[in-house]
């Protein structure tokens, strides 16, 4: 029995999981939220719901995007001209074009990361990809391998269809990875086009799809997590402390999405933000209660960018200063909101942003922190993070 114990820890890592490089990467075309509604109504052929296209206009407007990236540009929408058609049958136009692009853009964000941690990437012992964009057999994860020449005996977990608590979902299992598995390098990678599942025309009887496309973008993300950073030649960003995940209550219908011929359609109810910053406080106090944190002013936040609403309704429910939230804010006005990959946009932008303006930590020069992601269920994926001295 002694000897299973010994066998047993000497499996596992001494530290807790740390981020230890972070990449991002979006496509080349950069649509300006401003000219956006003339854009996306005259591709699709709907200058005649001039309401709509007002309508469409205040909530742009309103969004506090100021660009966001696709990778569908008016060339590829030529080509295919059933994603801006009203209800006409276009599946595999978008399947063929998110098997392609959204491992592509994952290496790109990925190859940033690896570069950044500087180790060979032979070392990197497993890999966690995540994309609500398409799916296929094998995965996006085998394309990554392939794409970036990873050792093909890597240990690969794929996560499809989660929204937008997959960068989240994939970080809480990197870090248990890297923690039960001594001398593990995670990679995890979040890529997602949503431009290519979500473009469609838009629909007088329903604003679901009118909200999606003024808020959606395009982009990747990647980190590598490991414990026991390797003197000299590993910095750690943040360390993952501790992850939890939860369902809000009476929340299930408010994030809805359907594949089907016409692509895919997203239901997103209005009280989201009302749903989500009810149910902050509680979920905040369950997890810093056991470092005695009960000032969620003390504490660095990184924040899921899904819509300005949220931003606003969390920061009165939590009586946060407004420079709390001025991080998430910026890549939402820089990003809008690329799903799961998000929150490593994020996590990029505090590590910059501190670095920057010459903060004493990579989080604001605070020390403890909150990653804060969620997406359908409703479900909250809550990660405290330990800031690093700059
Ligand atoms: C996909 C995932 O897994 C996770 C996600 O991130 S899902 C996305 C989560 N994001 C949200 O839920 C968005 C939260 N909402 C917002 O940020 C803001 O309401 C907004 C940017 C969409 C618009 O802001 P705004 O223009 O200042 O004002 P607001 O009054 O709220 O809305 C403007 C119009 O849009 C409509 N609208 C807002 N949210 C809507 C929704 N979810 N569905 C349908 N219509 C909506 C409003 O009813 C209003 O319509 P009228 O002008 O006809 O009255």
């Amino acid at each position: 029995m002694a000897c299973i114990q010994k066998i047993w820890r000497a499996q596992r890592a001494e530290g807790p999981a740390s981020i230890m490089a972070i990449g991002t990467s979006v496509p080349v075309n950069c649509v300006p939220q401003s000219t956006f509604p003339d854009y996306y109504f005259r591709v699709t052929n709907a200058e005649h719901l001039t309401e709509l296209k007002e309508k469409f206009r205040r909530i742009c407007k309103g969004s506090t995007i100021k660009k966001r990236y696709m990778y569908l540009n008016e060339e590829i929408l030529k080509q295919h001209p059933n994603l801006c058609s009203f209800m006409a049958h276009s599946l595999d136009a978008r399947q063929d074009m998110a098997m392609k692009e959204v491992p592509k853009l994952g290496k790109d964000a990925a190859e940033k990361a690896i570069e950044e941690w500087g180790q060979p990437k032979s070392t990197i012992t497993h890999l966690i990809f995540c994309t609500s964009t398409g799916s296929e057999l094998p995965g996006a994860d085998y394309r990554l391998t392939r794409l970036l020449d990873l050792n093909p005996s890597i240990k690969r977990i794929m996560l499809y269809q989660l929204g937008c608590y997959g960068g989240g979902e994939a970080l809480r299992v990197a870090k248990d990875m890297a923690e039960n598995n001594k001398g593990a390098r995670v990679l995890v990678v979040c890529s997602e086009i949503s431009s290519v599942g979500m473009l469609c025309h838009p629909n007088n009887t329903n604003s679901n799809p009118i909200v999606a496309n003024a808020l959606f973008g395009d982009g990747a993300g990647a980190c590598i997590v490991g414990s026991d950073p390797i003197n000299g030649c590993e910095k750690p960003l943040f360390e993952l402390i501790s992850a939890s995940q939860t369902i809000i209550p009476n929340s299930e219908c408010a994030i809805e999405s359907f594949i089907s011929e016409v692509g895919i359609s997203l239901r997103i109810l209005r009280d989201i933000p009302e749903l989500i910053s009810s149910r902050a406080e509680n979920i905040l106090r369950e997890v810093f209660q056991p470092l005695g944190i009960y000032d969620w002013n003390s504490i660095f936040w990184v924040v899921h960018p899904g819509g300005r609403a949220i931003f606003d309704q969390i920061e009165k429910k939590l009586a946060l200063d407004p420079e709390r939230l001025n991080v998430s804010r910026h890549v939402l006005s820089e990003y809008g909101n690329p799903l799961g990959a998000s929150i490593f946009f994020v996590l990029d932008e505090m590590r910059n942003y501190s670095a920057k303006n010459g903060f004493c930590t990579t989080g604001e020069g605070l020390e403890w922190g909150v990653l804060f992601a969620f997406g359908p269920g409703l479900t909250c994926e809550t990660i405290v993070l330990h800031s690093i001295p700059n």
